[in-house]
């Protein structure tokens, strides 16, 4: 058995190819290097540099190295990018996700794990939102990953591959081992961004919006380390493989915080006192967002283990820093 890890060399997907690593599993990394960096591939791992749309590139893959299970993270991440250019998230997202499937459906892949995303909720009714919650994606992103996961189930219902779909809210912090981290280019995440402000690699950061109807006036997201994250995706493939059924789950912590709790945790835990400005709303960003992780802690037994706000920006400063003197020695 190996398992297949699209999106292997971005932020998340790193993290499950170690993770799975430390398992004892066979794993090969399809990434097109876009926003990721081969680097982040551990050498154990197989990078094919490739992308998911290309079924010729993809299907002999599947074939030649026998995996049962693919874990799909390859795709485009940012909500605002995609209000701007909704046909490119559509096709990375939607269609490239057709083709994948397709792809996986030819060579029997027995098992799929999707990235979905809060998004496809939008402004949920009540929060914490759970997935039985009426589904209203506010942006093109939030809609390319809803498609997806209709085609999964369709797909999973004619085809008879199991599957899981994970909608994660905010992902954020980085291996407690130092092994991975968040390092795509120009990244736009609340988190990541205030982390660099505090050790100089910007001159301060905005605020997008104050005007919301939250305590503070700002958004409020249910921000989940990611090394929890990954653990999710292991249960789920365990699973999956037990013939435990399909799964649609969300993975947050079911607390919430706004954009100046966040920023106020990351000067703390810093000691630096960095600039913020206040700026316009930006748009697609929906004012509270906040998991009910009730359903993956039944079904799976998650039981998160790096939940704490501080700890979460600990580990995203270390890997800020380790960036810093890689940039340094090269
Ligand atoms: N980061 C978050 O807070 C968050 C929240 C919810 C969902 N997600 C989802 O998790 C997944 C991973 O996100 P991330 O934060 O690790 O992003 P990332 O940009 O770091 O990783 C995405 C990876 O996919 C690769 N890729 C993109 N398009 C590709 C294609 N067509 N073919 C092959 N490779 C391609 C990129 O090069 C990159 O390595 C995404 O699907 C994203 O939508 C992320
Ligand atoms: O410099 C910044 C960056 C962000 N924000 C605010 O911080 C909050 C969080 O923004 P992020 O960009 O960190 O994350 P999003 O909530 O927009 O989106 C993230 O989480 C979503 C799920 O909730 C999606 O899945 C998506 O892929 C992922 O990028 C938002 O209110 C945003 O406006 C700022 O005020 N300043």
């Amino acid at each position: 058995m190996s398992v297949l890890v699209t999106g292997g060399a971005g932020y998340i997907g790193s993290h499950m190819v170690w993770r799975l690593l430390d398992a004892g599993e066979e794993v090969t990394v399809i990434d097109c290097l876009s926003t990721g960096h081969d680097w982040a591939v551990p050498p154990e791992a197989n990078l094919v540099v490739a992308d998911i749309g290309d079924q010729e590139s993809v299907q002999p893959v599947l074939k030649e190295r026998g995996v049962d299970a693919v874990i799909h993270f390859a795709g485009s991440i940012i909500v605002p990018e995609s209000v701007s250019d909704p046909l490119g998230y559509y096709l990375n997202n939607t269609v490239k996700s057709r083709a994948l499937l397709e792809a996986c459906v030819n060579c029997g892949v027995k098992h799929f794990i999707f990235s979905s995303t809060a998004a496809v909720y939008g402004t949920p009714e009540r929060a914490p939102v759970s997935e039985d919650a009426d589904l209203h994606p506010e942006s093109p992103y939030g809609n390319s990953k809803l498609m997806t996961e209709l085609m999964l189930r369709d797909a999973s219902a004619a085809h008879g591959f199991s599957y899981a779909v994970l909608r994660y809210f905010n992902v954020a912090g980085a291996d407690s081992k130092g092994r991975a981290g968040q390092s795509t280019r120009n990244a736009t995440h609340l988190i990541k961004v205030a982390t660099q402000a505090a050790l100089g690699k910007r001159d301060g950061m905005e605020v997008y919006g104050q005007d919301y109807p939250t305590p503070d006036g700002t958004c409020i997201r249910d921000y989940i380390h990611v090394s929890d994250l990954v653990e999710a995706h292991y249960l789920a493939l365990e699973h999956l493989r037990a013939g435990g059924g399909n799964l649609v789950a969300n993975c947050g912590y079911g607390q919430g915080y706004s954009v100046l709790e966040v920023i106020d945790a990351v000067k703390k835990v810093s000691g630096v006192d960095f600039a913020v400005r206040e700026a316009d709303r930006r748009p697609g960003d929906p004012a509270t967002i906040v998991a009910d992780p009730a359903k993956i802690k039944a079904q799976l037994g998650w039981t998160p283990r790096h939940d704490d706000l501080s700890e979460i920006v600990r580990d995203a400063l270390d890997w800020e820093r380790s960036l810093e003197r890689r940039n340094t020695q090269q």
